[in-house]
């Protein structure tokens, strides 16, 4: 079972490479991988779990912040809206349209791969259809908005070996972009 000892952290070339294409049909260790990742997710959504294993209360995570190289990533969170858990497993995912507008979230993001704070607004697509495959090999296509899309952006981001700090702008962190909305 996957801890946070097995999360490489801000400064490991892992976190700064693109990471390869899953091969389909993905193989047992893939599956077992993405299979151990949303578990992790999981546990340290579980109070008495995470209180045990010492887990930050995590919402998604991406294959290269277990220094994996490929293509993987994991969503799961209580979605009020839905009223029921959103959950992902998405192998080779893929942007594949967005909106113009823009969304943040206005307390900022973090990173289960990065220790400290870094305040500052980070700009994503509001909404945004994402294609893939799930861990049966059937292709899916999601279309995401609010938390979830920024979830999804976030964890692609760590596919391609960008960090959410990469988006900050320095000049005035929390200068909201014109067409862009928080999302509460
Ligand atoms: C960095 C950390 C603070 C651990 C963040 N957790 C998080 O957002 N928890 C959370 C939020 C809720 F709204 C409800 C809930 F149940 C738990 C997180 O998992 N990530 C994922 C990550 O680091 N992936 O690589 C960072 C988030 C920042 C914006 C999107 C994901
Ligand atoms: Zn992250």
């Amino acid at each position: 079972m996957l801890t946070m000892k097995d999360i490489i952290r801000d400064g490991h070339p892992g976190l700064r490479t693109k990471a390869e294409e899953v091969s389909l049909p993905i193989s047992r260790e893939d599956k077992q991988t993405i299979d151990d990742m949303l578990e992790f997710i999981k546990n340290s959504q579980d109070d008495k779990i995470a209180a045990k294993l010492q887990l930050r209360s995590g919402v998604g995570l991406a294959a290269p912040q277990l220094n994996i190289n490929k293509r993987m990533l994991v969503i799961h969170f209580f979605d009020e809206q839905k009223n029921d858990y959103i959950t992902h497993q998405l192998i080779n995912p893929k942007i594949v349209s967005h909106s113009v507008e823009k969304s943040y979230l206005p307390q900022g993001e973090g990173c289960l791969s990065v220790d400290e704070n870094i305040p500052g607004l980070v700009h994503r697509y509001a909404r945004i259809t994402v294609k893939g495959f799930n861990p049966e090999g059937k292709e899916v296509k999601l279309r995401l908005n609010r938390f979830a899309a920024i979830v999804a952006q976030h964890e692609i981001d760590h596919l391609n070996g960008v960090m959410f700090y990469d988006h900050i702008n320095h000049e005035d962190p929390f200068k909201p972009e014109s067409n862009a909305a928080p999302v509460e």
